[in-house]
């Protein structure tokens, strides 16, 4: 599956806690992230990751036109919700396009550690399973 990370500032150190912790999940797995992200991830985690452009700088469009491609079957999107950031407008492109192609998005901890667990466990066959009915 492809699964792409993203982290506003505030919740960067977050998300490296938690890709520590579900490592062994997501090495079995393709990973893509906003541009800060994934480097993050990179050097403090040794994972391979897929960088996009930061996202104030059109990395979360990027993420959301994979979405629309169908190249994306998980988000986890860490947000900062006490801290205005100068690209919501992006931020919300991208949620709202998770919507519209039903693509699982976590924006907290608590959300992202179900998805995982359900994609260990198998529940995002049908991702296969829909793609090669279209
Ligand atoms: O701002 C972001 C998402 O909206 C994250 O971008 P960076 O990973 O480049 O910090």
């Amino acid at each position: 599956m492809n699964i792409a990370l993203v982290a506003h500032d505030e919740k960067k150190d977050d998300l490296i806690q938690f890709i520590t912790a579900y490592r062994p999940i997501l090495q079995k797995h393709d990973l893509f992230a906003t541009g800060t992200t994934g480097l993050r991830i990179i050097e403090e985690t040794g994972l391979p990751v897929t960088r996009f452009r930061s996202g104030p700088l059109g990395g979360d469009q990027e993420i959301g036109a994979a979405i629309a491609r169908d190249e994306m079957d998980l988000i986890i999107f860490l947000r900062d919700p006490l801290t205005a950031q100068p690209h919501e407008p992006d931020v919300s492109a991208l949620l709202r396009l998770s919507d519209v192609y039903c693509v699982p998005l976590a924006t907290n901890m608590g959300t992202a550690e179900v998805l995982l667990k359900g994609l260990e466990a198998g529940f995002f066959e049908w991702r296969f399973i829909r793609r090669e009915r279209e």
